[in-house]
């Protein structure tokens, strides 16, 4: 569910109106960057619509990390440029990005407040400012009573969540995260998923890196699927599950007769149920066959192929064997 966040329309890349290019939050153009001989980003275009949730997904050592930071200015590509905001030199517009870096560390003797006013302060909010909002943060999301407490008295949950508050204090127009959700248990995950989404509500533009196609599923308006330092894939979760057609599992009561003629040629019996991709004319003609033959049918459903399906296509099984999938939390608050 992507929450009352406004979403591109869901419609085929090559179909979809040109985007102005002021609508970017963030453009990255033919970006490579090399450790040594290796191509850690291997010609890179990117384009964040302003105001999405975009996900960059991808098996450990794709490039992920390697891409976020080129795009912040952090690192210089080798070749290709970027614009972040708008702006050709990234780190001219450090105030208004937030960026959570995979790495994460705080001054354990810190106190909760005063570590994300800190990081507010390192983004040219005022020490003063930023102490307030803190707390006003930590209070409306309950965890007031962590407010005065040392970082090294936080659960790691908790701690994470501070550092993001941190990420997040002077309002910027970008958020960054790099794996925001590893090392979080399932009720935090959910929780920075509404964060996540309470942000986009305001209009600000999340970009985030993740191995946890779930995470990506649930929140991403649009996603590259990165492999190799390459994007295999980019568009919306919907685009890519289109690329897989749908699975058709169908049970008879009887097993033979004239009707199996209308089974699609790739149809295979397993599990005693017929199993075959949906055909591009519909179920509807097979419908008819199996009815009209008497086919006795004990069970049909027609299966549209998950992200993860999808991913699997796309990046191959290898790469999507290094993913990991997290538990689906229950609705959202
Ligand atoms: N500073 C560096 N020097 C040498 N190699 C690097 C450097 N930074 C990254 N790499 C290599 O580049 C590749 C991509 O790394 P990157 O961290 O961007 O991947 P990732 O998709 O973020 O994966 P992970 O989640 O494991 O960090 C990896 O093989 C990594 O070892």
């Amino acid at each position: 569910m992507i929450g009352d966040t406004p979403a591109p329309s869901p419609v085929s890349p090559a179909a979809s109106a040109p985007v102005p290019a002021a609508s970017y939050a963030v453009e990255g153009h033919g970006l490579v960057k090399t450790f040594g001989s290796f191509r850690a980003v291997d010609g890179i275009d990117i384009a964040v619509p302003a105001g999405a949730i975009y996900g960059v997904l991808g098996p450990n050592g794709a490039g992920k990390t390697t891409l976020l930071r080129t795009l912040l200015g952090i690192i210089d590509p080798d070749e290709g440029h970027r614009t972040l905001l708008g702006e050709g030199q990234p780190l001219r517009m450090a105030r208004q990005v937030g960026y959570l870096p995979e790495e994460r560390g705080l001054y354990p003797s810190m106190k909760a407040f005063e570590a994300i006013a800190f990081m507010g302060a390192l983004r040219g909010l005022p020490l003063k400012e930023g102490r307030v909002r803190a707390r006003a943060l930590l209070e409306g999301h309950g965890m007031g009573a962590s407010a005065d407490k040392p970082i090294r008295q936080l659960s790691k949950g908790m701690a994470q969540t501070v550092q993001l508050f941190g990420t997040i204090i002077h309002e910027p127009r970008l958020i960054v995260l790099d794996e925001p959700f590893s090392g979080l248990d399932a009720i935090n995950q959910e929780k920075l998923e509404a964060l996540i989404r309470e942000q986009a509500r305001q209009g600000v533009t999340i970009l985030f890196s993740t191995h946890v196609i779930a995470h990506a599923d649930r929140l991403c308006e649009r996603i590259a699927i990165v492999a190799g330092g390459r994007i295999r894939f980019e568009g919306t979760p919907g685009q890519a599950r289109d690329q897989l057609r749908s699975q058709v599992r169908l049970r008879t009561r009887v097993s033979d007769g004239g009707w199996r003629r209308a089974l699609p040629a790739d149809t295979v019996a397993e599990d005693g149920a017929w199993h075959f991709a949906l055909p591009d004319e519909g179920i509807e003609p097979l419908l008819r066959a199996l009815l009209d033959g008497q086919a006795g049918i004990e069970s049909l459903s027609i299966e549209r192929p998950g992200l993860h399906d999808a991913f699997v296509a796309i990046a191959g099984a290898a790469a999507a064997k290094q993913m990991q999938d997290a538990p689906a939390p229950e609705e959202d608050a």
